[in-house]
């Protein structure tokens, strides 16, 4: 028994750890030769989580295939390169978990419907929560959401990866569990506006309950159990992500509240803010399915440099009055 790692940034080496701490032997497939000679040589990943040892139970290859003697995979890469990577291993028989947060752009596929597409002989399952990775790693309590289909397949994976300060609570969601963590990026952007233009912590909180609302008008439409965008994946998830510099689409806001473009924060980031690659497919999907997201809109005005931050508050705040449910 094996666990396989796709994708050796924050996140991929923080699950590397869990796994690690709990005895699993772990390879991690990692795109950078640097990644796979310090996680081997010092047991360390200066370029994605830097500052935190590694077991050194964890090693690293640069090539997909080694993976193929892993009888369970964590696919960490970022959403958009996904479906590259599933088409660079032979994953037939075995459990996916995707960790990925986002939606596919042209497509607008869930991460679950890439790997279905790509992979239909494998077992997919969805880890997805309030999870930095830097806290992960370090052995901070977590809890996460993790939902499978087939509910026996499920337990076994949510017993195999729980740890004593990481809990797994199972679900039989895969949907809702990833649109909480896919639209949360994007509405973690525009936390970050109001952070970076000095609009107050009331403004905060009311974004972040009316974008809850978004989210849960887009999940119902997709197919999610309320109940579950209720949960860590969802609004657990948000709240995290809309309340910390820790996140780098809350940063990616802040820098735009203060007033500088996406481009320039967005050119040379090695480190990936995938609510802004989410929110202009998120749009399209939102408009296609007939629904209403006016903060996603409103974060999708600011990427693209089509409105100001004063401009889009204004539009936010003079949309016509309604009751709350609507
Ligand atoms: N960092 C975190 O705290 C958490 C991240 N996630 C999610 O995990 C996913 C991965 O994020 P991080 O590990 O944070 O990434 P990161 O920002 O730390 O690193 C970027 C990653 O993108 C990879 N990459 C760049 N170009 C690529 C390509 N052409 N093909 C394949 N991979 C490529 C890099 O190798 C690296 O692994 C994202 O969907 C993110 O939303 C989920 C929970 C927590
Ligand atoms: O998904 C995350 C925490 O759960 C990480 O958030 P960021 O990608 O915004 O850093």
């Amino acid at each position: 028994m094996k666990i396989g790692v796709i994708g050796g940034g924050a996140w991929g080496t923080a699950l590397a750890q869990v796994a690690a701490a709990g005895g699993e032997d772990v390879l991690l497939w990692a795109l950078e030769p640097d990644v796979v000679g310090s996680i081997n040589g010092s047991h360390t990943n200066p370029l994605y989580l830097p500052d935190v040892p590694l077991s050194p139970g964890i090693r690293a290859t640069g090539l997909l295939a080694d993976l193929s003697d892993s009888d369970a995979l964590l696919v960490v890469s970022p959403a958009q390169h996904v479906r590259a990577v599933l088409g660079g291993i032979d994953a037939d028989g075995r459990a996916l978990i995707l960790c990925a947060k986002g939606i596919e752009s042209g497509t607008q596929k869930l991460v679950s419907e890439i790997a279905e597409e790509m992979c239909p002989e494998a077992s997919i399952a969805v880890l997805s929560g309030p999870t930095f990775a830097a806290e992960v790693a370090k052995g901070l309590p977590t809890a996460v959401t993790l939902a499978c289909a087939d509910a026996a397949l499920g337990e076994r994976i949510a017993a195999r990866l729980a740890r004593p300060r990481f809990r797994t609570y199972g679900s039989a969601d895969v949907i809702g569990a990833e649109i909480g963590g896919a639209v949360k990026n994007v509405l973690a952007i525009a936390c970050g506006v109001v952070d970076g233009r000095g609009l107050g912590f009331n403004a905060r909180s009311a974004l972040i309950a009316r974008g809850f609302a978004e989210m849960t008008r887009f999940g119902v439409a997709r197919g999610a159990r309320p109940e579950t965008l209720a949960g860590l994946s969802g609004l657990g998830d948000l709240v995290l992500t809309c309340s910390s510099t820790q996140s780098r689409n809350f940063s990616l806001g802040k820098g735009l509240g203060e007033g500088r473009s996406a481009g320039d924060l967005l050119a040379d980031r090695r480190t990936v803010a995938e609510g802004a690659f989410t929110a202009p497919v998120l749009q399209q999907a939102a408009r296609a399915a007939g629904v209403e997201m006016p903060v996603v809109d409103a974060v999708c005005a600011l990427l693209t440099g089509a409105m100001t931050v004063d401009a889009v508050v204004e539009d936010l705040l003079s949309r016509p009055l309604r009751p709350e449910a609507h």
